[in-house]
């Protein structure tokens, strides 16, 4: 029998490991080709990494993983409102008024439930869902009914689907985003790809609205709202000599979201000078992109990225 390096007996892949990452219950995913960390807690992607090469995302190095706590990096949910509440469509707050508000919703520091774990071939699925409303606390003043579940399918690329289903008796609205950090080489290297030309809000000015000229480089603090997005989005990485690709489907907004040198000092699970490593390309459906669904309907929000060789 073959052996590794540390005498034991190589494992298989793909294969699906339990692991826990301090507070936090985790699976962790090894195929041929990559390997990828996914905690129960927020169905939060904390790991994408092709073998051999930078990670796709991007993780803070004061993580916490605590119980509770959304974990700084990866890729957290947000649902069933992005950002500050009192931001979001009149439709949006009118579903939300006991309770804890946080910011990004509810599902980032509760436990969701693994309900399929599948190896096929050489790829492998996950399916996480919240557990039922009326089960838990922290969802209880949402309508009886409303589901959320996340697959997560890992083939050469990675990707996510969120899926709304709602069960209740009442029309909601909604907003959500996957909440991406991508691992950069130097935020002073990297443009974005496919915003030229459109619309956004620039919530750092008062949420004017604002056109995109060129391709975004990032040079201060960034956090803004893209709208009527094409689904293809990429980060050119000129150091990594790498193009990150993010594809969206069932979202037409995005949040393009870097703290910069004085924020990150505010920041919790943040070191001082992480803001040069990572940027965040959030898939959104947000303002007007927000979601309506009456009684029996679903809604789907999903991304695929993958990195390519530059010049391929
Ligand atoms: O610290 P949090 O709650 O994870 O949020 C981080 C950032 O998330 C981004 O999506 C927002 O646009 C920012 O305004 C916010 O600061």
């Amino acid at each position: 029998m073959t052996t590794t390096d540390d005498g034991t007996a190589p494992q298989e892949v793909p294969h699906i490991q339990r692991i826990e990452v301090n507070q936090l219950q985790c699976l962790r995913i090894q195929t041929a080709r990559a390997e990828l960390l996914v905690a129960e807690q927020g169905a939060q992607v904390l790991r994408y990494q092709v073998h051999g090469q930078e990670p796709v995302i991007w993780m803070s190095e004061e993580a916490a993983f605590e119980a509770g706590n959304s974990v700084r990096g990866g890729i957290p949910v947000c649902w069933p409102w992005f950002g500050d509440l009192m931001r979001n469509p009149p439709q949006v707050q009118a579903l939300h008024s006991g309770g804890r508000l946080p910011a990004h919703g509810l599902v980032r520091g509760i436990d969701w439930l693994l309900q399929e774990s599948a190896i096929e071939g050489d790829s492998v699925r996950l399916v996480l869902a919240i557990p039922p409303t009326t089960d838990s606390p922290s969802l209880r003043h949402l309508p009886a009914g409303l589901e959320l579940r996340l697959e997560i399918l890992l083939d050469d690329r990675l990707h996510l689907n969120l899926t709304t289903r709602n069960n209740s008796e009442q029309h909601i609205a909604l907003t959500q985003a996957l909440h991406s950090y991508f691992a950069v080489s130097s935020i002073h290297n990297v443009a974005v790809e496919g915003l030229e030309g459109q619309r956004y809000i620039e919530t750092l000015e008062g949420w004017a609205e604002r056109q995109q000229k060129r391709e975004l480089v990032i040079s201060n603090e960034t956090d803004r709202i893209y709208l009527d997005l094409p689904p293809q989005l990429a980060i050119r990485d000129e150091n990594w000599k790498r193009r990150i690709r993010i594809e969206a489907s069932g979202s037409t907004s995005a949040v393009v979201w870097n703290p910069w040198a004085s924020k990150a000092r505010r920041l919790s699970q943040f070191a001082d000078d992480a803001w040069q490593r990572m940027l965040c390309i959030e898939t959104a459906n947000v303002m007007e992109d927000l979601i309506e669904l009456a009684p029996g309907e679903a809604h789907s929000m999903g991304v695929a990225m993958w990195a390519e060789q530059l010049g391929g």
